[in-house]
């Protein structure tokens, strides 16, 4: 059977770029495996949790810009999606344009987390340019056939396979510019160095989050990161996304998702799975 494979797209994308990196280990076990492009993150999930595809690979966090915060709202939303494997992509960003120099640019257009890991190079370089945000960095290449003053912050690997000009190239504001996907699908879990939780609050009163986040430090459980994103219910009222190190299946993990329950209003569980840090030709 073909485990289809959905990621944003168009071809090209840094999220395809992930998705063959789990393609090829798919591939070694033995496995046909399809890529499926979709023109947005939400709809490369819901892929997934309708059943359209099996997995997703989504960007969840860039060590720049942060969040990707549709890829946290969905995953709370959707609530059948577990983490199989998260995947660490290093991000080189190049500048592509049919343009002959840079002075001549008038727009750039990229995905919102591409303009924000290189609006630092932007404004000195190119302050009087309009940065428009696209669905992702290969749909923002479909404006530089017939705007010759348009530029697209894209990969190499992007410029090749579409064969267009580098304009400018270490553009990212920070040299060590990575991105982790998530793998994702409808079956359970494994085994794993992390888990991803979210959990909403029965209260917001005083000490609300401490009683939460002690279930972990009593037990000797490192978080490796927190982040917290609207309810949309009422302002000021937040949803928490928390990483630990350890395994659901350890004991003290174990109880402590357990005790969780005590001081939480929903708590979701995304799985437990191993990170894989890519090179730049996977
Ligand atoms: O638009 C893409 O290529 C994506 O896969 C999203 C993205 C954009 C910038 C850095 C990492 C992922």
């Amino acid at each position: 059977m073909t485990v289809s494979i959905a990621h944003l797209g168009p071809s090209g994308t840094y999220s395809e770029q992930a998705a063959i990196a789990y393609r090829d280990r798919l591939q070694q076990e033995g496995q046909e495996t399809a890529l499926h492009p979709y023109p947005s993150i939400p709809q490369t999930l819901k892929a997934v949790a309708q059943g359209e595809a099996q997995i997703a690979v989504v960007p969840v966090e860039n060590s720049i810009e942060g969040s990707v915060a549709v890829t946290l709202d969905m995953m709370w939303l959707l609530d059948t999606l577990q983490i199989q494997l998260a995947l660490v992509l290093p991000i080189a960003h190049v500048l592509l344009s049919h343009a002959q120099s840079l002075d001549t640019l008038q727009v750039v257009y990229s995905h919102p987390q591409a303009l924000a890991q290189c609006q630092l190079w932007f404004t000195q370089f190119l302050p009087h340019v309009q940065l428009i945000p696209t669905n992702s960095t290969t749909e923002a290449l479909q404006h530089l056939e017939r705007e010759k003053t348009a530029g697209a912050i894209s990969s190499l690997r992007a410029a090749k396979l579409y064969n267009l000009p580098v304009l400018a190239s270490g553009i990212s504001d920070y040299p060590d510019n990575c991105t982790r996907f998530w793998v994702l699908s409808r079956q359970s879990s494994t085994v794993g160095s992390h888990t991803s939780l979210a959990f909403s609050l029965p209260a917001n009163v005083p000490g609300a989050l401490v009683k939460p986040l002690q279930v972990f430090a009593q037990r000797n459980i490192n978080l490796s990161r927190i982040e917290s994103r609207p309810t949309k219910r009422s302002l000021g009222e937040y949803l928490y996304f928390i990483d630990l190190e350890g395994d659901s299946h350890n004991s003290a993990v174990e109880s402590a998702l357990t005790e969780l329950t005590a001081h939480t209003e929903i708590l979701k569980n995304f799985g437990s799975y191993k990170v894989v840090l890519l090179n730049q030709n996977n």
